[in-house]
C-alpha cells in the first residue's frame, strides 16, 4: 500500500480509501484462505470492489437511513435483496478462492469433514464479512485517531515501536504484543468507535440482569439490544469517558480496563468459544491492527492525514 501511496505524494494528498480496502483484501485473502490477489490480475484489481457490492446487498437492509422515511423503511428495508444482483461477483471470488486457497480448502475437508462448497462459502463469508467488511470499518477510524491527535502521539509510537522492532527483532503477531502504547492506541480507537455497535439476543431463561445501581428482572424469551457505544463510555468505569485517551489501557490500572473494553462482544480480556458469541477474530484484530502501526512507525518518521487522504510523509533521516 505504501509502496504505491508514496511516489504519488509529491503531486498533491492521496486518497486512502481504496488503497486501504486493496490491502485489506490482500492481508486478509492471505492469512484467511492462504490465496494470493496477486496471481489473479482481475481479483488484484477489482477484488475489493466485488466484496464490496456483495457485502452492500446483504447490509443495506440494516444500514439507518433517515431521509425519505417512511420510503426508506418500505422499499429499502423490508425484503432480502437478490443474489443475482451481485451473483457475478460472488462467482468470481469463489473461482478465485477455488484456484488459490486449495490447501486451506483442504484442510476445511479432511479437518472439519466439510464439503468443498461449503469450505470455499465458510471462507468467503469470514474473508468477506467478518474480516474485509469490520477492517474497512475499523481502520478508517484507526486514521481518523490519527488524524485528530494534538498531543504528539506520532512521536511516542515511533519511539516504542522503534524500540521494541527496530533492532532486527522485526515485526509480528508476537512482536507486537510487548508495544503497550500501539496497543492501546488501538484499543481506545475501538472503545470510541467500535465497528459493530449492535447486539442482540433473546434470554433463553429468566435472569437478573445487574448494572451498578439497579437490578433489571429480564423474562425467557425476552429480546435484549446491547449498545457497545454507550456502554464503553460509562463513567464509573471511564475516567473522562468521552475523550481519546491514547495510553488509557497502558500500565496495570490499563490493563484492569480491558474487562470493559466490548467492541469484539464480549470483554477483551475474554475468550471466545463454542458457548459464546464472541468474535472469532478478537486477537487477530487487534494484533493486525498494531501491525499496521508499527509498520507505519518503522517505515515513516510520521504521516499527514488531512480528510480521507495522506498528504505527507516524513521518511527517518539516514
Ligand atoms: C475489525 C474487524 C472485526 C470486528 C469489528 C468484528 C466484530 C464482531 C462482533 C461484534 C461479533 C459479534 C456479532 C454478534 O453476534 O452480534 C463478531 C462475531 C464473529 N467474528 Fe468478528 N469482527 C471483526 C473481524 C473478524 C475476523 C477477522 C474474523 C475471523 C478471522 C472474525 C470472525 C468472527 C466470527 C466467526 C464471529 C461469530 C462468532 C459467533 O457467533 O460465535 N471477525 N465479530
Amino acid at each position: 500500500m505504501w509502496d504505491t501511496i508514496e511516489p504519488q505524494l509529491s503531486s498533491g494528498p492521496v486518497s486512502y480509501l481504496i488503497p486501504i480496502q486493496k490491502f485489506i483484501f490482500a492481508f486478509s485473502s492471505l492469512c484467511i484462505a492462504g490465496a494470493d490477489p496477486a496471481n489473479s490480475p482481475d481479483i488484484s484489481e477489482n477484488g475489493y470492489m466485488r466484496m464490496d457490492r456483495w457485502l452492500a446487498v446483504q447490509l443495506l437492509p440494516s444500514i439507518p437511513i433517515n431521509a425519505f422515511q417512511p420510503l426508506v423503511e418500505i422499499f429499502l428495508h423490508s425484503f432480502a435483496y437478490p443474489f443475482f444482483l451481485v451473483s457475478g461477483d460472488y462467482n468470481k471470488l469463489y473461482e478465485f478462492i477455488e484456484t488459490e486457497g486449495k490447501e486451506v480448502i483442504s484442510r476445511g475437508q479432511t479437518e472439519f469433514k466439510l464439503g468443498k462448497e461449503d469450505v470455499i462459502h465458510n471462507l468467503l463469508f469470514i474473508l468477506g464479512f467478518n474480516a474485509f467488511g469490520g477492517f474497512s470499518i475499523f481502520f478508517l477510524s484507526l486514521l481518523a485517531s490519527l488524524e485528530s491527535d494534538t498531543t504528539g502521539i506520532q512521536e511516542k509510537l515511533r519511539k516504542e515501536v522503534r524500540e521494541k522492532a527496530g533492532s532486527g527483532i522485526g515485526l509480528s503477531f508476537s512482536s507486537v504484543q510487548e508495544m503497550d502504547l500501539v496497543q492501546s492506541f488501538v484499543y481506545e480507537t475501538l472503545r470510541l468507535n467500535p465497528p459493530v455497535p449492535l447486539q442482540y439476543g433473546r434470554a433463553r431463561k429468566d435472569f437478573d440482569l445487574s448494572s451498578h445501581d439497579a437490578v433489571f428482572k429480564v423474562k425467557k424469551g425476552e429480546l435484549l439490544c446491547g449498545f457497545q457505544a454507550l456502554a464503553m463510555k460509562d463513567p464509573k468505569v471511564f475516567d473522562d469517558p468521552e475523550t481519546f485517551v491514547p495510553d488509557r489501557f497502558t500500565g496495570e490500572k490499563g490493563k484492569e480496563l480491558l474487562d470493559y473494553l466490548y467492541w469484539s462482544n464480549g470483554p477483551q480480556s475474554g475468550m471466545p468459544s463454542v458457548s459464546n458469541k464472541q468474535c472469532a477474530g478478537k486477537d487477530f484484530v487487534t494484533l493486525t491492527a498494531s501491525l499496521f502501526l508499527a509498520h507505519l512507525y518503522l517505515r515513516y518518521d510520521s504521516v499527514t492525514i488531512a480528510g480521507a487522504s495522506f498528504s505527507g510523509v516524513e521518511k527517518p533521516k539516514p
